[in-house]
Protein backbone atom coordinates (compact mmCIF):
# COMPACT_ATOMS: atom_id res chain seq x y z
CA UNK A 1 0.00 0.00 0.00
CA UNK A 2 0.95 3.50 -0.50
CA UNK A 3 2.95 4.97 2.13
CA UNK A 4 0.99 8.51 1.91
CA UNK A 5 -1.85 7.20 3.09
CA UNK A 6 -0.02 6.70 6.59
CA UNK A 7 1.32 10.14 6.78
CA UNK A 8 0.05 12.78 9.89
CA UNK A 9 -2.05 15.20 8.87
CA UNK A 10 -0.03 18.75 7.91
CA UNK A 11 -2.14 21.04 9.98
CA UNK A 12 -4.13 20.52 13.34
CA UNK A 13 -7.88 20.01 12.69
CA UNK A 14 -9.11 23.92 12.76
CA UNK A 15 -10.48 25.35 16.25
CA UNK A 16 -11.76 28.49 13.96
CA UNK A 17 -14.58 28.24 11.58
CA UNK A 18 -14.28 31.03 8.17
CA UNK A 19 -16.42 33.35 9.63
CA UNK A 20 -14.74 33.53 13.22
CA UNK A 21 -11.41 33.89 11.57
CA UNK A 22 -12.94 36.84 10.13
CA UNK A 23 -14.21 38.08 12.98
CA UNK A 24 -10.95 38.05 15.14
CA UNK A 25 -9.03 39.73 12.33
CA UNK A 26 -10.76 42.37 11.81
CA UNK A 27 -12.56 43.14 15.42
CA UNK A 28 -9.11 41.71 17.54
CA UNK A 29 -11.30 39.54 19.26
CA UNK A 30 -13.27 36.61 19.42
CA UNK A 31 -15.95 35.25 22.65
CA UNK A 32 -15.34 31.56 21.94
CA UNK A 33 -16.13 28.53 23.60
CA UNK A 34 -12.85 26.59 24.57
CA UNK A 35 -12.36 22.75 24.24
CA UNK A 36 -13.67 20.69 27.51
CA UNK A 37 -10.26 19.34 28.79
CA UNK A 38 -9.09 23.50 28.98
CA UNK A 39 -12.23 24.10 30.91
CA UNK A 40 -11.35 20.85 33.31
CA UNK A 41 -7.83 22.38 34.07
CA UNK A 42 -9.02 25.84 34.33
CA UNK A 43 -12.07 24.42 37.23
CA UNK A 44 -8.88 22.90 38.88
CA UNK A 45 -6.73 26.05 38.86
CA UNK A 46 -9.27 28.18 39.86
CA UNK A 47 -10.19 25.98 43.14
CA UNK A 48 -6.58 26.67 44.12
CA UNK A 49 -6.23 30.33 42.48
CA UNK A 50 -9.13 30.99 45.64
CA UNK A 51 -6.72 29.40 48.14
CA UNK A 52 -3.63 30.82 46.95
CA UNK A 53 -5.52 34.60 47.05
CA UNK A 54 -6.80 33.67 50.69
CA UNK A 55 -3.72 33.54 52.63
CA UNK A 56 -1.50 36.57 53.64
CA UNK A 57 0.50 39.02 52.04
CA UNK A 58 3.62 37.71 53.46
CA UNK A 59 2.51 34.13 52.76
CA UNK A 60 1.98 35.05 49.22
CA UNK A 61 5.26 37.10 48.49
CA UNK A 62 7.21 33.95 50.30
CA UNK A 63 6.15 31.33 48.21
CA UNK A 64 5.85 33.55 44.35
CA UNK A 65 8.76 36.26 45.17
CA UNK A 66 7.86 39.52 42.76
CA UNK A 67 10.85 39.57 40.29
CA UNK A 68 11.26 41.27 36.99
CA UNK A 69 8.63 43.96 37.88
CA UNK A 70 5.28 42.66 37.19
CA UNK A 71 6.87 39.78 35.03
CA UNK A 72 7.13 37.14 37.66
CA UNK A 73 5.78 36.27 41.01
CA UNK A 74 2.90 37.68 43.03
CA UNK A 75 2.34 41.53 42.56
CA UNK A 76 0.24 43.96 44.77
CA UNK A 77 -1.63 47.04 43.47
CA UNK A 78 -2.63 48.61 46.62
CA UNK A 79 -6.51 49.18 46.53
CA UNK A 80 -7.17 47.95 43.20
CA UNK A 81 -5.69 44.11 42.41
CA UNK A 82 -3.16 41.11 42.91
CA UNK A 83 -1.83 38.55 40.90
CA UNK A 84 0.26 35.99 39.96
CA UNK A 85 2.49 35.59 36.72
CA UNK A 86 3.56 31.92 36.00
CA UNK A 87 6.50 31.95 33.47
CA UNK A 88 8.40 28.44 34.76
CA UNK A 89 7.36 26.22 37.05
CA UNK A 90 7.90 26.80 41.02
CA UNK A 91 8.73 23.97 43.39
CA UNK A 92 8.58 23.39 47.06
CA UNK A 93 5.71 22.02 49.30
CA UNK A 94 3.54 25.13 49.87
CA UNK A 95 3.29 25.71 46.15
CA UNK A 96 3.50 22.62 44.41
CA UNK A 97 -0.11 22.45 43.71
CA UNK A 98 -0.98 25.40 41.80
CA UNK A 99 2.61 25.03 40.24
CA UNK A 100 1.15 21.99 39.24
CA UNK A 101 -2.59 23.14 38.15
CA UNK A 102 -1.09 26.14 36.51
CA UNK A 103 1.51 23.94 34.19
CA UNK A 104 -1.25 21.44 33.26
CA UNK A 105 -3.39 24.81 32.34
CA UNK A 106 -0.88 26.07 30.32
CA UNK A 107 -0.42 23.50 28.35
CA UNK A 108 -3.91 23.35 26.93
CA UNK A 109 -4.31 26.69 26.61
CA UNK A 110 -1.23 27.17 24.68
CA UNK A 111 -2.11 24.62 22.28
CA UNK A 112 -5.34 25.68 22.14
CA UNK A 113 -4.19 29.50 20.92
CA UNK A 114 -1.56 27.87 18.69
CA UNK A 115 -4.06 26.18 16.76
CA UNK A 116 -5.95 29.45 16.65
CA UNK A 117 -2.50 30.75 15.19
CA UNK A 118 -2.38 28.24 12.59
CA UNK A 119 -6.15 28.72 11.11
CA UNK A 120 -5.09 32.57 10.79
CA UNK A 121 -2.38 31.64 9.22
CA UNK A 122 -3.96 29.12 6.80
CA UNK A 123 -6.42 31.87 6.14
CA UNK A 124 -3.56 34.52 5.72
CA UNK A 125 -1.27 32.01 3.22
CA UNK A 126 1.30 31.94 6.26
CA UNK A 127 3.33 28.52 5.55
CA UNK A 128 2.97 27.12 10.02
CA UNK A 129 6.23 25.52 10.23
CA UNK A 130 7.11 29.68 10.61
CA UNK A 131 5.77 29.60 13.59
CA UNK A 132 7.72 26.78 14.90
CA UNK A 133 10.86 29.16 16.07
CA UNK A 134 8.65 31.93 17.14
CA UNK A 135 6.51 29.74 20.31
CA UNK A 136 9.74 27.65 21.14
CA UNK A 137 9.85 27.21 24.51
CA UNK A 138 6.17 28.64 24.74
CA UNK A 139 3.81 25.82 24.37
CA UNK A 140 4.82 23.85 27.87
CA UNK A 141 5.34 25.74 31.04
CA UNK A 142 9.73 26.02 31.22
CA UNK A 143 10.82 23.92 33.71
CA UNK A 144 13.50 26.75 35.63
CA UNK A 145 13.62 30.40 35.30
CA UNK A 146 16.80 30.34 32.95
CA UNK A 147 14.46 28.23 30.08
CA UNK A 148 11.37 31.14 30.77
CA UNK A 149 10.45 33.26 27.72
CA UNK A 150 8.06 36.50 27.22
CA UNK A 151 4.99 33.98 27.59
CA UNK A 152 2.97 33.86 30.78
CA UNK A 153 0.19 32.80 32.59
CA UNK A 154 -1.79 35.42 35.15
CA UNK A 155 -3.96 34.65 37.88
CA UNK A 156 -5.79 38.08 38.89
CA UNK A 157 -7.42 38.71 41.94
CA UNK A 158 -9.44 42.30 41.24
CA UNK A 159 -10.73 43.95 44.61
CA UNK A 160 -14.70 44.52 45.24
CA UNK A 161 -15.71 47.75 43.09
CA UNK A 162 -12.22 49.00 42.55
CA UNK A 163 -10.27 46.43 40.52
CA UNK A 164 -9.80 47.34 37.01
CA UNK A 165 -6.79 47.83 34.10
CA UNK A 166 -6.92 50.58 31.95
CA UNK A 167 -7.86 50.15 28.12
CA UNK A 168 -4.84 48.79 25.92
CA UNK A 169 -3.72 46.01 23.89
CA UNK A 170 -1.94 43.06 24.57
CA UNK A 171 2.23 42.83 23.59
CA UNK A 172 2.30 39.20 22.09
CA UNK A 173 0.04 36.90 19.33
CA UNK A 174 -2.56 35.88 21.02
CA UNK A 175 -4.04 36.43 24.26
CA UNK A 176 -6.67 34.08 26.49
CA UNK A 177 -8.75 35.96 29.24
CA UNK A 178 -11.35 33.94 31.38
CA UNK A 179 -13.08 35.47 33.99
CA UNK A 180 -15.48 34.66 37.08
CA UNK A 181 -17.36 37.38 36.65
CA UNK A 182 -18.19 40.32 34.58
CA UNK A 183 -15.76 43.10 33.98
CA UNK A 184 -13.64 42.70 31.14
CA UNK A 185 -14.86 44.79 28.18
CA UNK A 186 -13.84 45.08 24.58
CA UNK A 187 -13.66 47.76 22.23
CA UNK A 188 -16.49 47.13 19.37
CA UNK A 189 -16.32 48.84 16.19
CA UNK A 190 -18.62 48.94 13.30
CA UNK A 191 -18.94 47.95 9.93
CA UNK A 192 -17.35 51.12 8.32
CA UNK A 193 -20.22 50.63 6.11
CA UNK A 194 -23.29 50.88 8.33
CA UNK A 195 -25.30 54.18 8.37
CA UNK A 196 -25.02 54.68 11.96
CA UNK A 197 -21.65 54.30 13.42
CA UNK A 198 -21.88 52.39 16.92
CA UNK A 199 -18.47 51.85 18.45
CA UNK A 200 -18.89 51.25 22.09
CA UNK A 201 -17.42 48.78 24.74
CA UNK A 202 -18.68 45.37 24.46
CA UNK A 203 -18.95 43.46 28.00
CA UNK A 204 -17.85 39.74 27.18
CA UNK A 205 -19.15 38.66 30.92
CA UNK A 206 -17.30 35.01 31.60
CA UNK A 207 -17.30 34.13 27.82
CA UNK A 208 -13.66 33.12 27.34
CA UNK A 209 -11.89 35.29 25.10
CA UNK A 210 -9.29 35.77 22.41
CA UNK A 211 -7.53 38.97 21.83
CA UNK A 212 -4.87 39.58 19.00
CA UNK A 213 -1.64 41.06 20.02
CA UNK A 214 0.67 43.99 18.87
CA UNK A 215 3.24 41.50 18.06
CA UNK A 216 0.66 39.66 15.89
CA UNK A 217 -0.81 42.82 14.31
CA UNK A 218 2.94 43.16 13.27
CA UNK A 219 3.85 40.51 11.57
CA UNK A 220 0.31 40.15 9.27
CA UNK A 221 1.41 43.94 8.51
CA UNK A 222 -2.43 44.88 10.23
CA UNK A 223 -4.41 42.18 8.38
CA UNK A 224 -4.93 41.11 12.07
CA UNK A 225 -5.68 44.18 14.49
CA UNK A 226 -4.81 44.45 17.86
CA UNK A 227 -7.77 43.95 19.92
CA UNK A 228 -8.49 46.94 22.41
CA UNK A 229 -9.92 45.82 25.96
CA UNK A 230 -10.20 47.23 29.61
CA UNK A 231 -11.36 46.01 32.90
CA UNK A 232 -13.89 47.72 35.02
CA UNK A 233 -14.60 47.17 38.56
CA UNK A 234 -16.96 44.67 39.24
CA UNK A 235 -18.69 45.30 42.50
CA UNK A 236 -18.54 41.19 43.74
CA UNK A 237 -14.73 41.45 42.85
CA UNK A 238 -13.78 39.20 40.16
CA UNK A 239 -10.82 36.68 39.37
CA UNK A 240 -9.43 35.70 35.84
CA UNK A 241 -6.98 33.63 34.61
CA UNK A 242 -4.99 35.20 31.66
CA UNK A 243 -2.97 32.99 29.34
CA UNK A 244 -0.67 35.61 26.69
CA UNK A 245 1.34 33.80 24.13
CA UNK A 246 4.22 35.79 23.20
CA UNK A 247 7.21 35.51 21.15
CA UNK A 248 9.86 33.39 21.87
CA UNK A 249 13.09 35.58 21.65
CA UNK A 250 15.22 32.30 21.59
CA UNK A 251 15.51 32.45 17.45
CA UNK A 252 16.26 36.45 17.20
CA UNK A 253 16.90 36.28 13.69
CA UNK A 254 13.59 36.90 11.73
CA UNK A 255 13.19 36.19 7.81
CA UNK A 256 9.73 37.79 7.17
CA UNK A 257 9.18 36.64 3.76
CA UNK A 258 6.89 34.02 4.21
CA UNK A 259 4.69 37.31 5.72
CA UNK A 260 5.23 39.06 2.57
CA UNK A 261 8.33 41.08 3.38
CA UNK A 262 11.34 40.82 1.92
CA UNK A 263 13.23 41.76 4.60
CA UNK A 264 15.12 40.20 7.60
CA UNK A 265 14.57 41.34 11.32
CA UNK A 266 16.04 40.96 14.77
CA UNK A 267 13.23 39.79 16.91
CA UNK A 268 14.47 41.06 20.04
CA UNK A 269 14.45 44.31 18.99
CA UNK A 270 11.06 44.25 17.85
CA UNK A 271 9.75 42.99 21.14
CA UNK A 272 11.97 46.01 22.90
CA UNK A 273 9.92 48.30 20.58
CA UNK A 274 6.93 47.23 21.31
CA UNK A 275 6.75 47.16 24.84
CA UNK A 276 8.83 50.28 24.91
CA UNK A 277 6.14 52.23 23.20
CA UNK A 278 3.43 51.39 25.85
CA UNK A 279 2.99 51.81 29.32
CA UNK A 280 2.27 49.13 31.81
CA UNK A 281 -1.53 48.60 32.90
CA UNK A 282 -1.20 46.28 35.24
CA UNK A 283 2.00 48.09 37.32
CA UNK A 284 1.53 50.34 40.70
CA UNK A 285 -0.80 53.55 40.44
CA UNK A 286 2.57 55.40 40.77
CA UNK A 287 4.52 53.39 38.67
CA UNK A 288 2.02 53.48 35.87
CA UNK A 289 1.52 57.37 36.33
CA UNK A 290 5.53 57.67 35.63
CA UNK A 291 5.45 54.92 33.03
CA UNK A 292 2.34 57.23 30.70
CA UNK A 293 4.19 60.73 32.00
CA UNK A 294 7.76 59.53 29.90
CA UNK A 295 5.87 57.57 26.91
CA UNK A 296 3.48 61.20 26.78
CA UNK A 297 6.75 63.21 26.41
CA UNK A 298 8.24 60.51 24.15
CA UNK A 299 5.33 60.22 21.32
CA UNK A 300 2.59 62.56 22.90
CA UNK A 301 0.35 59.47 22.97
CA UNK A 302 -0.93 57.64 26.13
CA UNK A 303 -0.86 53.67 25.17
CA UNK A 304 -1.21 50.85 27.78
CA UNK A 305 -0.71 47.00 27.97
CA UNK A 306 -1.33 44.39 29.70
O1 LIG B 1 -8.47 40.20 33.72
C1 LIG B 1 -8.70 40.10 32.52
O2 LIG B 1 -9.65 39.45 32.08
C2 LIG B 1 -7.83 40.81 31.50
C3 LIG B 1 -6.59 41.44 32.03
C4 LIG B 1 -5.80 42.11 30.96
O3 LIG B 1 -6.32 42.61 30.01
C5 LIG B 1 -4.33 42.10 30.99
O4 LIG B 1 -3.74 41.82 32.03
O5 LIG B 1 -3.72 42.37 29.95
FE1 LIG C 1 -4.85 42.81 28.41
Amino acid sequence: MDSKYFLPPSHPPPVLDGDQVLHLAQAGYLSLEPPPNLLACLQDLLQLDRQFFKQSTPSKETQFPTAEGTELGYYHVENEKEYLTFRHQYSGDSTGALSLAASSFWKVAASFLYRILCDVSTALDIPLPVWDPLVDGCLTMPGSISETTPTLLRLFDYLPGAGAAEKHTDTGFLTLCIGTAPGLQVWSTSDPAAAMPCDAWVDVGTQPTVLVGKTLQWLSAGRLKAGLHRVVPNTEGRQSVVFALRPSLRHPVLDLAPFGEPSVVNLVDIWKGIRGSVYNVNAQAKIRAEQKRKLQAKQGAEQGFG
